[in-house]
């Protein structure tokens, strides 16, 4: 062998060992990220105030409670595609800066969002909330809302006609809210900052005439009926869940019992985690784990394996949040007290507007007053279907006319619940997509219109479990602009997967609170992880 070969066998030697190298400390790097994020995730077990096994957990809301995003936890941010990834959307959501977009002003605002005419003359005078106005944590209340007309004194025009129960005649505009109509018509220039109480003095004084505009809702309540029991509904969800799931759980556990693994059956496990949705990072740091705790507790039974995999799955379910919905008042509402708000916000057909349904249902059988906002002026059906709601459960529905400025239906509808003395306001938004800027641009206006009357106790994000991944990118860009303060995992009923629950809480660090089990007018659960987690064992 000459000098030359024996010198490009050492030259080829080299070659393969630095790649070994290379490969080993790619591995190792990985699984000390998923370690460390593991770590973070078990320090956090404790289960807050949630109860489980009980009905849905009420609560009066406290301060502000959207939690701080955990950024640094964010891994799929990178231009990576996540598994399952929907390819028409960005997964630049982060650089796509929709917190940061300035508003348009009111009068464009009005005009890209509103009908062609009503939007504009119609809800020109509630506060836009646009670049130029303060992020007003509260608003002036009583200054800004004189005495406000009940519901058992109807104004004599516009009470029979729902339909325009927002739009404003002419004449009226101009004697009440000339700023507005002026805006309306582009001829006032953005608001500034001192000029949006004014504005919410404004809206407060419109609403005087147009509450009588909105519908006057089955006030006295026929009859509401029954609701299953909350015991009788857990049942069913773990009946539903087990349905969709059981391969999950016997394909995984079906391995981890079956003794010593080799590292296909690791990666058929990690497959198996990704199919139910929980995600590349999350399905990592659940084998990592799974591997320390089989070598360490000898695994060798199916109980075992049971056993060890509930509480991993039950430990990344975790969250020191609370899973109770607040929507509880504060104090007495008829007695100088406030309603809860609670807007109920997402992407189109998640199920909102059944959500914010169900919701009600819980809270009127449990004895509460509920004012429901159809805000949701996108979609004329989606109103009608919130009526139709309100009737079921004898709630007032305050309703916009289709194009209509829906932060002007959810400020009457906060507004007008906090003079008739409901419990609580639940304001259906209309489903936008994360995707476009402008309808997210709204949707924060919204929010901050409701601020400026009264504090929203509760965000609920309503996510459909059967977009997988496609939800923790919706997840993400609600949460950035509307300040989620809790999920709700639609359609567990329909999917095998769910997974996302589990992405969801890791990433955003907000709880998921309820889940969707069917279009039933009981179908809504609270989120128990122990009753989620054996459903998804089988
Ligand atoms: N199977 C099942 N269907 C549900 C559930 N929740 C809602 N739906 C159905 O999903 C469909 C859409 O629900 P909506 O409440 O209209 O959805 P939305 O988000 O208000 O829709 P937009 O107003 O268009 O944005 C309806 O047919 C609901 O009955 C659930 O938990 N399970």
């Amino acid at each position: 062998m000459s000098t030359t070969n024996v010198i490009l066998i050492i030259v080829a030697a080299l070659v393969v060992l630095a790649a070994l190298v290379g490969t080993g400390i790619l591995l190792a790097r990985r699984r000390r990220v998923s370690l460390a994020q593991g770590e973070r995730e078990d320090t956090s077990a404790d289960q807050g105030g949630y109860r489980a096994g009980s009905g849905i957990s009420l609560s009066s809301g406290g301060t502000t409670t959207a939690p701080a995003h955990p950024v640094e936890d964010r891994t799929e941010t990178e231009g990576q595609p996540g598994v399952g990834d929907d390819a028409a959307v960005p997964r630049d959501s982060q650089r796509r800066g929709i917190v940061d977009v300035p508003l348009p002003d009111s009068a464009e605002s009005d005009a890209a969002t509103s009908g062609p005419e009503s939007g504009t003359a119609t809800t020109g005078g509630v506060p836009a909330g646009g670049s130029a106005a303060p992020e007003t944590p509260e608003a002036p209340e009583s200054p800004a809302v004189p005495e406000q007309q009940r519901p058992s004194e109807p104004e004599p025009e516009g009470s029979a006609d729902t339909a325009t129960s927002l739009e404003r005649p002419e004449e009226e505009t101009g004697s009440t809210g000339g700023t507005a109509s002026a805006e309306a018509a582009g001829t006032v220039p953005p608001r500034a900052p001192e000029e949006s109480e004014a504005a919410a003095e404004d809206a407060g004084a419109r609403s005087e005439s147009s509450t009588a505009e909105t519908e006057a809702g089955p006030a006295a309540p026929a009859e509401v009926e029954p609701i299953e029991p909350s015991a009788g509904r857990l049942e069913r969800l773990r009946g539903r869940l087990s349905r969709s799931r059981s391969m999950f759980g016997q394909s995984v556990l079906g391995l981890l019992g079956a003794g010593d693994l080799d590292e296909d059956s690791w990666e058929e496990i990690e497959d198996t985690l990704l199919m139910a949705d929980l995600g590349a990072t999350t399905a990592s740091e659940i084998i990592e784990r799974l591997r320390t705790e089989v070598a360490a507790r000898g695994v060798r039974t199916p109980d075992q394996a049971r056993t060890l995999l509930r509480e991993v799955l039950m430990d990344a379910l975790a969250t020191t949040q609370s899973r109770s919905v607040q929507a509880l008042p504060h104090g007495d509402p008829t007695d100088g007290g406030k309603p809860a708000v609670v807007l109920v916000v997402g992407v189109n057909g998640t199920g909102k507007t059944t959500t914010t349904g169900k919701l009600a249902r819980v809270l009127v059988v449990e004895g509460r007053s509920v004012l429901l906002g159809a805000a949701d002026t996108f979609r004329a059906a989606a109103v009608e279907q919130l009526g139709t709601w309100g009737e079921r459960v004898g709630a007032e529905v305050i309703r916009g006319e289709e194009g209509a400025d829906p932060a002007s239906v959810a400020f009457e509808s906060v507004q007008r619940g906090a003079d008739s003395g409901v419990d609580a306001v639940l304001v259906d938004t209309a489903g936008r997509l994360h995707t476009k800027t402008g309808l997210m641009d709204e949707l924060g206006k919204v929010k901050r219109v409701v601020d400026k009357r009264a504090q929203v106790d509760e965000v609920l994000l309503v996510l459909d479990a059967t977009t997988g991944q496609n939800g923790l990118a919706q997840a993400r860009v609600f949460a950035d602009v509307v300040d989620v303060t809790g999920i709700v995992l639609t359609k567990l009923d329909g999917t095998a997967k769910g997974g996302i629950v589990f992405q969801v809480q890791r990433e955003l660090g907000v709880p998921v609170k309820l889940v969707g089990l069917g279009e039933g007018a009981d179908d809504l659960a609270p989120f128990e992880p122990e009753a989620f987690v054996d459903a998804l064992l089988g």
